[in-house]
């Protein structure tokens, strides 16, 4: 019985709202995106199991970061939706990581073969989508893996092979740059991007999406950590993709693994989570535990002997990790070395003696490599180191040194040497039990894939060159079955095994061993991590390591497409130990992971969203199309070779973060900068609320619904709803009642009204008559000014008055003599008359109702007298239209559905805009200027 999970964060909320046909789709627990899965016992009941086994850990605080914009160019259009390809079939965890990677820097740790790369290309395509001018880099630890990834990508995603580049350290600068000029995704190992940011002939913030592949590599000094650094000093607006199988061998890797890639979030499943159990395909894993031969526990004697006066000369530091002669190892050696220089005896000692030791205990690490070689490899191995070290001393003629003719001297070295240089090329010669073991097995994993008409390979994993060339040698013995070829790194070897492989013959290896040229791989730590070649149905891994890590990037190798097994050779003993070790920490690690426990995942200023926070992309699951050229040939597109030349002095370029001021500031804006920069204010965060999507992304409206639902949002009234009737006399006596208006600021005008009111009511008969001759025929029918109109109808004091002109009988005018307060002798007829003819009318309509205060600023108007009952009905008339008008005209300014519903339902202006006309209409007297 299984049910789901209860802690659904914002990001799966809105996941799931973009998942419109998932929505419509008939609910089954493995198909609820952005959920995670618990599972319940028979008595509902989560177990244990299921709260750890699958968890995706969010504790970033992004939520209450103000995300200033990306100064990426962003295509909005192609931004309105996200695409995830339906190509290589449906599966919930990947399409659950990938919308998260979108939005937020995470670090997905998934089981190897569970398709990280998909999920990598998903986000590089949305990205290629989104930021049209925009870079994105893919990078992969090893050269093999690059040129493996870049093809997978390819013909999962869209992106077209010329818009991408496989760059690599061996193409010269100007081929590189053209790359970074024409090109827009890139692929290539750290180091060279690394290189290319120094340098800056990648442009730092022309990148918008970095893909961090195998990122448990991530730690001290190691170029992905660099690459990061080195973007972010100067672009902030950066999506960090990290995948890896196995994020760290202690809880301390995995927070450095965090850090360093400004990780938001864990994506985290096990073999047991849920979600992936059906696409995990089973591993047998048989370990052989074996005993050495009786001939090398005598070669260990011997060599011990070898060892002991170096051992003696050190033995009076009394340092335990050297203790046991026939398990010593180079590192026991170098952690002795540690010890020594650490402790009191060191500082009491001279110089001279200090030397002595530290000289001692170093050559001891030299030789006892030897003897790891002995117990892990074989006879053989361990003879062509000590042939080699015989070698080198004897190159050196008479400068031969204290330590090395102690080794050459003695007798114990010879009789080893002699001995085996002997017996090594006899038939009965075994060099290490481990080999006829080895060789047993892959025989029969290949006699029953011939005998099933099969199609298989087999990878055997080993540490040393030294012995990957013995294994080879041995398989080869049983050609045409076995048909096995070495697969190693580029450097040259330090310890013997000859020079390493170029990238050509790398390449070459992996293209044969896929074609089936060879069957067997027999590689070292280069073919761990990444390689998918789906018909590798047996690993054998010939000796152990104690990283957990290395060890479960060896068993990813199969069961990629079915099911596969594992061979673990070990020795009993040590090596056994290290085995268990390796395993447990992994699962105990894993554990811990996935219960979030003791990790800080950075914050949202490290993880930014970079796509607008109101941009809310829905899925679009669809198969895309794969241009033709995707699915050429490797270096079908390569890039064009460019001949080295000597680089131009270029133009000055400033490198500056995102958040640099540029242009010219005054000492002034400084001091002000400082003060308020020792001052912050205190800013105070809006409250995020969730954006809501259209809700046809909801998928929960039919179209009818949908269009009432905006009806409904735009007039308030729902078609078939019950209505209240309108309460109108509840408004009539409301606003029946005298009250105290409002107290006004006068405008220049009404001053002048004032004043001229003042003076009308001190014209008396002998001015009229003084001015009657000045006044012509032509002055008849004269205007009066609309303000003035207005300004009594504003004022509301007889309902008879009406906005309009009126005209008044010249015989009335007579001349008027303005305030001498004006400096005016005289005003000229025209205006005298319109002045004289529209007082005398202001008088008989205001005398009732307006007091005017002499030489007052403020004029209080007080409507003393209630209006008539025409007066109210006009009124009710008027705004009951003015409502109506009111809500024709706002419904053009109204935001559309939604838009409201985008902007969070912020805007109630609708409802408030009638509410501020409501009142104004009711309170507010507008005098001649406009002002309130
Ligand atoms: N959705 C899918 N449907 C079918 N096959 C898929 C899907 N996704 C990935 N695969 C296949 O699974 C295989 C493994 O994928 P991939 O190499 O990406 O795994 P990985 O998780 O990166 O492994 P590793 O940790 O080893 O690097 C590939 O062959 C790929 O084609």
């Amino acid at each position: 019985m299984s049910d789901y999970d209860e802690d659904i964060d914002e990001d799966d909320f809105l996941a799931a709202a973009q998942n419109i046909e998932e929505a419509a789709k008939p609910i089954t627990p493995s198909r609820i995106p952005g959920r995670s899965y618990a599972q319940l016992d028979l008595f509902g009941r989560r177990t244990e199991n299921s709260q750890s086994s699958q968890r995706s850990l969010c504790r970033s605080s992004s939520r209450t970061f103000d995300e200033p914009p990306t100064h990426h160019e962003i295509d909005c259009e192609a931004a309105r939706s996200w695409i995830y390809p339906t190509n290589l079939g449906f599966r919930d965890y990947q399409y659950n990581i990938t919308q998260k990677a979108l939005f937020q820097n995470i670090l997905v740790a998934v089981p190897t073969g569970l398709g990280k790369t998909f999920i990598s290309s998903c986000v590089m395509l949305n990205y290629y989508r989104w930021f049209p001018k925009a870079k994105i880099i893919f990078m992969a630890p090893t050269k093999p893996l690059v040129a493996q990834q870049i093809e997978a990508c390819l013909r999962v995603c869209g992106i077209p092979r010329s818009a991408t580049a496989r760059l690599t350290g061996q193409q010269n600068k100007e081929t590189r740059a053209d790359a970074y000029e024409t090109r827009r995704v890139f692929f290539a190992t750290p180091q060279t991007i690394q290189n290319d940011l120094k340098s800056r002939l990648l442009d730092r913030k022309s990148v918008v999406c970095l893909v961090v592949d195998e990122a448990h590599r991530t730690s001290g000094a190691y170029s992905y950590g660099e690459v990061v650094k080195l973007i972010r000093e100067e672009n902030k607006s950066l999506r960090i993709l990290a995948l890896t199988a196995t994020p760290g061998g202690d809880m301390e890797t995995v927070q450095n693994v965090v850090n360093t890639l400004c990780i938001s979030k864990i994506e985290i499943r096990t073999e047991e989570s849920m979600d992936v159990q059906r696409y995990i395909n089973r591993k047998h894993i048989n370990t052989h535990v074996l005993s050495l031969s009786k001939e090398i526990l005598e070669y260990q004697d011997l060599y011990c002997k070898v060892m002991r006066p170096f051992f003696e000369k050190v033995k009076p530091l009394n340092l335990y990790q050297i203790y046991d002669l026939s398990a010593l190892t180079p590192f026991a050696c170098m952690q002795a070395k540690e010890t020594y220089r650490t402790s009191s005896a060191f500082n009491q000692h001279a110089q001279p003696i200090r030397q002595m030791y530290l000289g001692y205990l170093s050559y001891l690490a030299s030789i006892s490599y030897a003897l790891t070689l002995l117990l892990q490899h074989g006879i053989e191995p361990f003879y062509n180191y000590l042939f080699a070290k015989r070698e080198d001393i004897l190159k050196k003629g008479n400068k031969v040194g204290k330590m090395d003719s102690l080794l050459l001297n003695s007798p114990e070295f010879k009789q080893i040497m002699s001995r085996i240089e002997e017996t090594k090329d006899l038939p009965t010669f075994q060099g290490h039990p481990k080999l006829p073991r080895m060789t047993g097995i892959v025989i029969d994993h290949f006699v029953r894939a011939q005998d099933s008409s099969t199609q298989t390979r087999a990878m055997i994993f080993v540490t040393y060159r030294d012995s990957a060339d013995v294994i080879v040698k041995t398989l080869n013995h049983h050609r045409p079955l076995c048909n096995a070829t070495v697969f190693i790194g580029q450097a040259a070897a330090k310890k013997g095994g000859g020079v390493g492989m170029s990238q050509k013959e790398q390449l070459k290896t992996i293209e044969m061993f896929k074609n089936g040229q060879h069957n067997i791989l027999v590689a070292t730590s280069i073919g761990e991590e990444g390689l998918d070649i789906g018909d590798v149905d047996l690993i054998v891994c010939y000796d152990s390591s104690s990283s957990p890590i290395r060890m479960l990037q060896r068993l990813g190798r199969t069961g990629r497409k079915r099911d596969g097994s594992i061979a673990i050779l070990l020795v009993c003993g040590k090596e056994e130990q290290s085995w268990q070790r390796a395993s447990d920490s992994y699962r105990t690690m894993q554990q811990k992971i996935a219960n979030g426990e003791g990790l800080d995942l950075c914050d949202g200023d490290q993880s930014p969203r970079i796509i607008p926070r109101d941009t809310l992309p829905f899925c679009r699951k669809e198969t895309v199309d794969i241009p033709e050229e995707n699915l050429c040939d490797i270096g079908k597109s390569p890039l064009k070779k460019r001949r080295a030349v000597p680089v131009k002095k270029r133009a000055k370029t400033f490198h500056m973060s995102d958040d640099v001021e540029t242009g010219f500031v005054t000492a002034g804006m400084i001091s002000q900068k400082l003060t308020s920069k020792r001052l912050p204010p205190e800013i105070e965060l809006e409250p995020e609320y969730p954006l809501i999507p259209e809700s046809s992304i909801l998928g929960l409206l039919t179209t009818e619904q949908e269009l009432e639902l905006d009806k409904i949002y735009r007039s308030g009234v729902a078609e078939n709803a019950a209505m209240e009737p309108f309460c109108v006399d509840d408004h009539m006596n409301h606003i029946r009642l005298p009250v105290l208006t409002r107290t006004a600021n006068c405008g220049l005008l009404t001053h002048r009204i004032a004043d001229l009111i003042r003076k009308i009511h001190e014209i008396d008969g002998s001015i009229t008559v003084q001015y009657q001759n000045e006044l012509s025929a032509d002055d008849n029918n004269i205007s009066l000014p609309v303000s003035v109109i207005n300004s009594k109808a504003n004022l509301k004091t007889k309902p008879s008055v009406r906005p309009g002109m009126f005209s008044t009988a010249p015989s009335e005018v007579g001349k008027l003599v303005m305030g001498k307060r004006r400096g005016l002798t005289e005003v000229s007829t025209n205006i005298a008359k319109r002045t004289l003819s529209s007082f005398k009318s202001a008088r008989a309509l205001m005398k009732d109702s307006i007091s005017v205060s002499g030489d007052s600023d403020m004029i209080e108007i007080i409507t003393d007298t209630p209006p008539d009952d025409d007066l109210i009905e006009s009124k009710s008339t008027k705004r009951k239209s003015d409502e109506v008008d009111m809500s024709t005209s706002d419904d053009e300014e109204l935001p559309s559905l939604s838009q409201a519903l985008t902007s969070g339902f912020s805007s109630s202006k609708h409802s408030d805009g009638k509410l501020n006309s409501a009142k104004k209409q009711k309170h507010v007297i507008m005098n001649d200027d406009g002002d309130y």
